[in-house]
């Protein structure tokens, strides 16, 4: 691992490497790819009604979800359709933008905040098709506004509305989530303590002439408790992997896509499963999703819940603390940072 340092190599925006198609960097492709590399299955990832969520029924559909994909669809969630094509629509106008209105924002070495792409570590790392924009938007004194794009104007009161009703919508979550193991309703939320924190991200893909060879992103856990996925309304492409198959997480209208992250499997002592995830690419059509990443407050400790683990269910994982210090390392390197933590 010799090659891997902690100085960034600085790359460049896939807007721009599109610009050159034939001449593709290497660190793009799978050379295993070919015809066959995108395919997934159709088994409908569960689709959960919020509006249901306090019968025993749903809680049961929850909790299999959970254990099975890691990951469901949630619908009546209390946002409307026209809020979420606005908040799609601040991301596609913001990446429509000529590349220097859109580098004011540029992220800087080493940080994840703002504009840009992948962190570089190693001259050999894969990388993804998608350019970004990044923001912490929780806990409030910790914006850092300079990174928010001004343009266009109403990008950061839609930013704020959204990440208000996600910070509502994660408690509902989190509650039931809870429920559906008989615990007690906050435990859950506690643990994630007063000061958690949310990132978003916008993930915005670019065609790609070889879409057979490259992924949008490769695959990976989320490093969060939650993440709340707004997919694309026309272009599908996210995929989980189940019992070593892929299966694609078709667009539902107006749903939100839920993640389990790995701390929410370290919480929940293997119960719920951080679900392996990738997004794969057309040769067509551009997609843009928006990701919103819950995580605890960086000062507590994770660790497996007490009641969860038992002597049938002995603990499975180490605490850990501010797991997004070395979270986008071992993301880098196509490894999954919950190795750390796993007994
Ligand atoms: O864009 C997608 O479909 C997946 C996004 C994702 O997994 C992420 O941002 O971590
Ligand atoms: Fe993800």
């Amino acid at each position: 691992m010799a090659e891997w340092c902690e100085v960034e190599i600085v790359g460049k925006a896939v807007e721009e490497v599109m610009l050159n198609p034939e001449n593709l960097p290497k660190n793009y492709m799978y050379e295993e790819g070919g015809a066959g590399f995108r395919h997934a299955l159709d088994e409908d990832i569960p689709v959960v009604d919020l509006l249901s969520l306090s019968s025993q029924q749903e809680l049961a559909k929850l909790r299999r979800a959970l254990h099975s994909f890691g990951c469901f669809q949630v619908v009546n969630h209390g946002m409307e359709s026209s809020f979420l094509d606005q908040v799609r629509d601040i991301g596609k106008q913001f990446f429509q933008l000529p590349m220097e209105e859109k580098q004011k924002c540029a992220r800087e070495p080493n940080n994840v905040e703002g504009y840009g792409n992948d962190i570089i570590y190693s001259e050999n790392q894969r990388l993804d098709w998608t350019d970004r924009v990044y923001l912490k938007v929780l806990p409030e004194d910790q914006r850092k506004f300079q990174f928010w794009p001004p343009n266009p104007n109403d990008f950061r009161s839609t930013v704020l509305r959204y990440t208000d009703s996600i910070r509502l919508l994660t408690e509902v979550i989190l509650k039931a989530m809870a429920k559906s193991l008989n615990l007690e309703e906050d435990c859950f939320l506690n643990e994630c303590g007063e000061r958690a924190v949310m990132f978003l991200r916008f993930n915005y893909y670019p065609p790609c002439p070889m879409p057979d060879h490259v992924l949008g992103l490769k695959p990976h856990t989320d490093g969060s408790t939650i993440t709340f996925l707004l997919q694309d309304k026309q272009e599908e492409g996210l995929q989980v992997l189940k019992n070593d198959q892929w299966f694609k997480v078709p667009i539902v209208p107006d749903a939100l896509v839920i993640n389990i992250g790995d701390q929410m499997e370290i919480l929940s002592n293997g119960i719920f499963r951080s679900p392996v995830h990738r997004a794969v690419i057309n040769s067509e059509k551009e997609r843009l999703t928006v990701a919103m990443f819950c995580t605890p407050d960086i000062e507590k400790e994770i660790k497996p819940l007490d009641k969860l683990v038992t002597e049938s269910r002995p603990v499975l994982y180490r605490p850990v603390k501010n797991y997004a210090d070395f979270y986008f390392q071992y993301y880098q390197q196509g490894r999954r940072a919950i190795e750390a933590s796993r007994i």
